[in-house]
């Protein structure tokens, strides 16, 4: 490795990271990477084709691994390779568990492509994920699934050993997602350039919402490189930017939450629709047909129901739901003129008068009720939380044998209190601002 500023180091938020050992000026290069230090996709497939037996006719044009599916199968069989090899001392890197991602709480002790729910601990993390925290996990178990099923079938097919334990290809598939880089490079027309790759030493960066760093290959010297445009003095802890990520992205791709995360949002989408399938008013005036949801998802504006802290205004895709569901099911209007009435909102004309008065006023009023009940069900979750991610400090590990088993992973349910209380905060501001 082309010698760096930085060094491994332990931080109270943050557990491993990386430190500056000495001021780093901005326009400086945090890291480089030569191209021969990255694992990508390509070196498995190449690496594991030399291994396998010879092909029957036309078999190996068809053997293929996705990016990430080569590069588990990789991690895997790097860990699990009987003698030491140039990647080893890499591979002791890795963390030997990912408890905190929910998909590794969730994914259970056997293949499967829905999460597990068999234990209490998996249970109790199950029943204490927000809904778009669950949502990404269900939709990552299946994802993983499918990789299980294809890595085994593709290696069988070329007389390589496939991974055997699903457990440790969970724990090296979780390894690829939390840590591997994006190349910045797209796939060529064939699908053939790798987009990502597993890089030492770069992939010990934690993220934080206020780096300022960009990141290229650099053709010319074959180096991946990562510069900051901001200043670190020598004992800071240095970070890269996983993205514009609200808290519950985090967890559920990375098993962490970012404190004071600006781009924390509640989603209504369980509210929103749990109210158009059943309030009594809306099904008075469409027959309880859906047609305005279908209004609404025809227009591609169905889902993704936000609220932000510092926003004085719902999302304009909140706006538009609310603005057309309860101006449609209120008493005595037809529900043409009300959609006519809307279109006119949605192609940015200035509405006012009474009318305008009155939509505004049913928003707020459907929000403050929705949002009390969102706060009251939030502040149970952060109590639950709070006490799981508490409890379990006072006892040692090793003094409860079946822990895993029986109780939420002590960081998770952390995390969990903190986006649950975020979701408060929020939830209590707009019941308030009504
Ligand atoms: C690319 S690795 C970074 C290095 C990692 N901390 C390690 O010790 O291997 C990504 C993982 O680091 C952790 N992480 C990254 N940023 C973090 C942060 N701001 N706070 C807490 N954990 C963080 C999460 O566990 C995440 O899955």
């Amino acid at each position: 490795m082309p010698k760096t500023k930085l060094a491994l180091a332990y931080f109270p938020e943050t557990f491993r990271g990386m430190m500056a050992t000495t001021e780093i000026r901005p326009g400086e290069d945090l890291v480089r990477v030569p191209e021969r230090l990255l694992m990508t996709a390509s070196r498995v497939r190449r690496a594991t084709l030399a291994r396998a037996r010879a092909p029957r006719a036309g078999e190996h044009g068809s053997w293929r691994l996705s990016e990430h599916q080569a590069l588990t199968y990789w991690v895997y069989s790097e860990a699990a390779a009987p003698r030491p090899s140039a990647w080893s001392a890499y591979i002791r890197t890795i963390p030997a568990d990912f408890g905190s991602v929910p998909l590794s709480a969730l994914s259970g002790d056997r293949p499967s492509d829905a999460v597990s729910t068999s234990t209490p601990a998996e249970r109790w993390t199950a029943a204490h994920l927000p809904r778009p925290v669950a949502r990404r996990v269900a939709e990552q178990q299946e994802r993983l699934f499918g990789d299980w099923t294809r890595t085994r079938a593709a290696l069988a097919a070329i007389g390589v050993a496939p991974p055997a334990s699903w457990r440790r290809f969970v724990w090296a598939w979780l390894a690829v997602n939390t840590r591997c880089i994006h190349l910045g490079r797209p796939a060529d027309a064939g699908g053939n350039q790798d987009t990502i790759a597993l890089a030492p030493v770069l992939d010990m960066l934690n993220h934080s919402h206020h780096a300022n760093t960009t990141t290229c290959y650099d053709a010319a010297s074959g180096q991946f490189v990562i510069q900051t445009h901001r200043r670190y003095q020598k004992g800071d802890e240095v970070f890269i930017s996983y993205g514009p990520h609200d808290n519950c992205f985090l967890l559920a791709e990375y098993g962490f939450v970012a404190a004071c995360n600006p781009y924390q949002t509640i989603e209504l989408d369980h509210e929103l629709s749990a109210w158009a399938d059943t309030a009594p008013e809306l099904r008075a005036s469409t027959g309880g047909d859906g047609r305005l949801v279908d209004i609404l998802r025809h227009r591609g504006l169905w889902g993704e129901f936000t609220l932000s802290l510092d926003d004085s205004e719902p999302s304009y895709r909140l706006q538009a739901a609310l603005r057309l569901l309860l101006a449609a099911g209120k008493r005595g209007t037809d529900t043409t003129s009300a959609v006519a009435q809307w279109e006119r909102w949605r192609r940015g004309e200035q509405l006012s008068g009474p009318g305008e008065v009155a939509a505004t006023a049913a928003m707020r009023q459907w929000l403050g009720r929705t949002c009390g009940e969102v706060a009251r069900c939030s502040g149970q979750m952060v109590r639950e939380a709070q006490e799981a991610a508490g409890a379990s400090w006072s006892v040692p590990l090793e003094q409860q044998p079946s822990a895993e088993h029986s109780r939420p992973h002590r960081f998770l349910a952390h995390c969990l209190s903190v986006v649950w209380l975020e979701t408060n905060r929020i939830a209590l501001q707009w019941a308030h601002a009504t």
